[in-house]
């Protein structure tokens, strides 16, 4: 596997996407989402961007040519994006030297990393990749995936969720509640009435106690 996924914390990072078109959108769509500041340099922008500036106040249009930027150090990461070529290896190359993640959208090859399609919804975030093979076919996947996401499903997630946070809380306060990963286990095949009677338990022995 060559590409690896991680998550990476986005709250108080800056990101930089050069170019306001097709592949600047795909990733942008996404990016809006999260809880990172995000300046978008480009010439031009599509309309779906601009839309998406109107929605999301953390994301910044820049409408100027990115030779003419004063471009500052504090980046965490960088997209690039835009149509020409030579221009975006040289943009590479400037912040590859000053050791930022990039990503270039015409060269996997230089790319730092590549980004999955992702489908996110409450506590739940599913992304797929095809390790740069076939875009469409990561869509595809996660079209399916999200099938199986209906409301009594995330509702088990979020149950589990409650009752992880739940557990740990205990586990900090010293008392013992056994092991926190056989419990959980244990709690994947109940239905969404025996979590919350579980939840309900443990709530009350937190109240108990308090
Ligand atoms: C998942 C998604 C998320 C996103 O973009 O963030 C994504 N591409 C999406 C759509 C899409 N991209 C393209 C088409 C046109 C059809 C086609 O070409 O197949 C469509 C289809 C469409 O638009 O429906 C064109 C394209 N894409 C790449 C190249 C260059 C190359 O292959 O080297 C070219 C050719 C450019 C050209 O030649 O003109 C490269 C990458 N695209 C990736 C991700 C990474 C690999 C992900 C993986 O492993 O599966 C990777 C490697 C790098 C990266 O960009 O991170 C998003 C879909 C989900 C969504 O809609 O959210
Ligand atoms: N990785 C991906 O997912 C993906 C998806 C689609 C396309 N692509 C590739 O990405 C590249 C861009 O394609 P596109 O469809 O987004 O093109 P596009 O024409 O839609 O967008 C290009 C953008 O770059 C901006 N730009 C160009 N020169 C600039 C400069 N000097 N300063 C600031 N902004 C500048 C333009 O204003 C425009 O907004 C192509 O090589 C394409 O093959 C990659």
């Amino acid at each position: 596997m060559r590409y690896y996924p991680i998550c990476i914390d986005t709250l108080n990072k800056k990101i930089l996407v050069v170019g306001g078109g097709n592949a600047s959108y795909l990733k942008l769509k996404d990016l809006a989402k999260t809880d990172a500041h995000i300046d978008v340099v480009s010439e031009k922008f599509l309309k779906e961007v601009d839309e998406l500036n109107n929605i999301n106040r953390n994301i910044i249009l820049i409408r100027e040519n990115i030779e003419n930027f004063e471009i500052s150090d504090d980046y965490h990461m960088v997209f690039i994006c835009t149509d020409n070529h030579e221009l975006n290896m040289e943009i590479c190359k400037y912040f590859k030297d000053k050791k930022f993640l990039v990503m270039v959208a015409d060269s996997r090859e230089k790319s730092d990393f590549i980004t999955s399609a992702i489908l996110h919804k409450d506590n739940i975030t599913v992304s797929v990749n095809t390790q740069g093979k076939s875009p469409t076919a990561a869509k595809l996947i996660l079209n399916e995936t999200g099938k199986i996401l209906n409301e009594e499903f995330t509702e088990k997630i979020s149950l589990l969720c409650e009752i992880r946070e739940q557990l740990k809380m205990k586990n900090n306060e010293g008392l013992n509640i056994g092991n926190i990963k056989s419990t959980m286990d244990s709690l994947i095949c109940k239905n969404n009435s025996d979590l919350k009677i579980f939840l309900n338990d443990i709530e009350d022995s937190v109240r108990q106690e308090n």
